[in-house]
């Protein structure tokens, strides 16, 4: 009953770059250090053409062997300083990246840990898993094969280009006849392969999730007898994907094949130029061999910084993919009743009735398929910290009506908005749910989900407020292990543990759907105190399932098939005679009256179809 529809956001490059700033600024000072390193490596192998074209000069000059010695000696020198400080500073480089993104990942992690249950299940789960892996091992992998080769490869290409023009300006415009080509070719590639890597990464997460719907389906699939479609539907999304990556390969070699093109037209256009220097006397042959040596130096650098545009594309789509979900952690909004968002973000106890939103629905209207309306232009308006109950029959539309209001999906037409005294930051929502999962760990461990900071003073008064009392008597208490192998609980009481973890989290915003549904005739007074301890002086939004919670909230909405059919105070609606004085009598069998004397025998709803 979830009214979210798509995958896991996706941020945009401005985003993500951004992010990529601020995390890697937090460490400029060592980030300097290893690009001054990888620089001053590079900066001294620079000195290797020139050293070659002066042994050639000495040759060439009939000069003596010792000079030559001494050439190689410096030679071997540059090679090992080089080496040196590219090694140092390509670790260093690889170390501190490494090391953000290892808080990038736990942040992942962490946020898509705590994401609601809804969202999660409105995304693909194949689209989680694949964030929280292959994406991260894409980005993992290009900062430690592929940035320090691009650095120094940019390095590279920057220096020798300046070698050669301080040889002669000419022969450095030469070199630059292949620029066109690989400009050509670079940006052709890269406007495709955005596209193909794109499609590849999502054709790949829609054959994970077609593996994953058939394991976890494996059961019906087997009883309804539809393996082979299954299959068929499996193999249809493999062959997408196999096909578009066959695209990629195509791309990538035509991509290769007009970069070497390049290089052999700027070779010939250096040692052409070269050859007319030295004809001239404007170069001795040393330095034409030096600018030939420089140019040809460029071959690797440049075929490392293209050839890795495809990894850093990966890694770039990958990047986004990830920030996509920790910036969902970062909005800190909607949180399950039984899962809280990302810690550290997001949460806010607040005593600050300011930040309490007023709710205005305007003219909105969904539909799960496309074609029948769960809700058709519903409009309503939840002044801040007052309480609205939705009442109607089942599939009226109430929970799709509260779960668009706990922010979960976004309705087709109209629109939601929120408003508080103290625009300051986006006011919290917890949503209360009748599916409470406990989590293996002790009822301290369960409770701390809403509140991780909570004292074990704070976590026995929300127990008590909430009605669990009991969780606290002999032979219980905080320590009490639940979930599999520790004390089972029934589901009343389970949902007390979600109360109480509503009043830890402190929302301004508080969604109930059928979180009394499971009570027994015994919890229902308790629960009824809780849930009244939960809503005060909050902004909430209540699915009724019993008109006593109608009543005690401050306005009631009346739902017939996704519209609004009555909407009031609990004494007007009385008053006006409509649907829901008509329920509140055979609910109570009184006849009008806002005392009701008996506690109602049975739920009022019956099943609604729409059209
Ligand atoms: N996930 C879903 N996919 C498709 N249709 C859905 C989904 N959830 C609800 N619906 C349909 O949307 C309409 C409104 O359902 P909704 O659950 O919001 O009603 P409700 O008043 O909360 O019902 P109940 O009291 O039984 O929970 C119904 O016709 C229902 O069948």
């Amino acid at each position: 009953m979830t009214p979210a529809h798509g995958t896991l956001p996706i941020a945009d490059a401005r985003r993500t770059r951004q992010e990529l700033v601020r995390r890697l600024g937090a460490h400029r000072g060592r980030l300097a250090v290893s690009l001054l390193t990888l620089l001053a490596g590079t900066a001294v192998t620079l000195a290797t053409p020139p050293v070659l074209g002066g042994i050639v000069d000495v040759v060439a000059d009939g000069g003596g062997k010792d000079r030559v010695l001494v050439l190689g000696v410096v030679l071997v020198l540059v090679a090992v300083a080089g080496a040196a400080l590219a090694h140092a500073g390509g670790r260093m480089l690889v170390v501190l990246v490494q090391g953000v993104l290892a808080s990038l990942r736990e942040d992942v992690f962490e946020t898509a840990v705590h994401l609601p249950a809804h969202t999660l299940e409105s995304s693909d789960s194949s689209d989680v898993v694949s964030r929280v892996t292959r994406d991260v091992e894409a980005v993992s992998d290009a900062a430690s094969d592929v940035l320090p080769d691009v650095t120094d490869a940019s390095f590279t290409i920057g220096l020798s280009l300046v070698g050669l023009a301080v040889l002669d300006f000419r022969l450095a415009l030469a070199g630059l006849v292949c620029l066109p080509v690989h400009v050509l070719a670079t940006r052709r590639f890269l406007a495709r392969s955005h596209l193909v890597y794109g499609d590849v990464r999502r054709l790949e997460s829609a054959r994970g999730q077609s593996v994953i719907e058939a394991v976890h389906g494996a059961e019906t699939i087997r009883a309804y007898r539809t393996q082979d479609r299954h299959l068929g539907e499996l193999a249809a999304h493999s062959e997408l994907a196999v096909a578009r990556q066959r695209d990629g390969v195509r791309l990538r070699n035509r991509f290769t094949g007009l970069l070497n093109a390049a290089e052999f037209l700027g070779l010939a256009a250096v040692l052409v130029t070269g050859f007319a220097l030295l004809g001239s006397g404007a170069i001795s042959v040393g330095a034409a061999t030096a600018a030939a040596l420089y140019f040809h130096r460029l071959f690797g650098p440049v075929g490392a910084l293209l050839g890795s545009l495809d990894d850093i594309q990966r890694a770039t789509a990958g990047l986004s993919r990830l920030v996509g979900v920790t910036d969902l952690g970062r909005e800190g909004g909607t949180r399950d009743g039984d899962d809280r968002a990302g810690a550290g973000h997001g949460r806010t106890v607040t005593a600050d009735t300011r930040h309490r939103p007023a709710i205005d629905v305007k003219g909105v209207s969904f539909s799960y398929d496309g074609t029948r309306h769960a809700l058709r232009d519903v409009s309503l308006h939840i002044p801040a910290g007052t309480s609205l109950a939705l009442v109607g029959a089942s599939g009226s539309g109430k929970s799709t009506l509260a779960h668009l209001i706990a922010g979960l999906g976004e309705p087709d037409r109209g629109e939601i908005t929120t408003k508080c005294a103290k625009p300051s930051r986006a006011p919290s929502r917890y949503l209360v749910t009748q599916e409470v999962h406990l989590f293996g760990g002790t009822l301290a461990d369960n409770l701390r989900i809403a509140r991780p900071t909570a004292t074990d003073d704070e976590l026995r008064r929300a127990l008590r407020e909430a009605g669990a009392g009991w969780a606290l008597g002999p032979g219980s208490g905080l320590d009490t292990v639940l979930g599999a192998g520790g004390t089972a609980l029934d589901d009343g009481s389970v949902q007390h543990l979600a109360l109480a973890r509503a009043l830890l989290a402190d929302p301004d915003l508080v969604v109930l759907d059928e979180a009394t549904a499971q009570s027994g005739p015994q919890t229902r007074t308790l629960l009824r105190t809780a849930l009244e301890r939960v809503t005060r002086g909050r902004t909430s939004v209540i699915v009724a399932h019993r008109l006593e919670q109608a009543r005690d909230a401050d306005r009631i909405l009346i739902l017939r098939r996704g519209e609004v059919a009555e909407q009031g105070t609990h004494d007007e609606l009385l008053a006006s005679a409509g649907e829901y004085a008509a329920l509140w009598q055979a609910y109570t069998g009184t006849g009008p009256s806002s005392h009701p004397h008996t506690d109602p025998p049975t739920d009022p709803h019956t099943k609604e179809q729409h059209p």
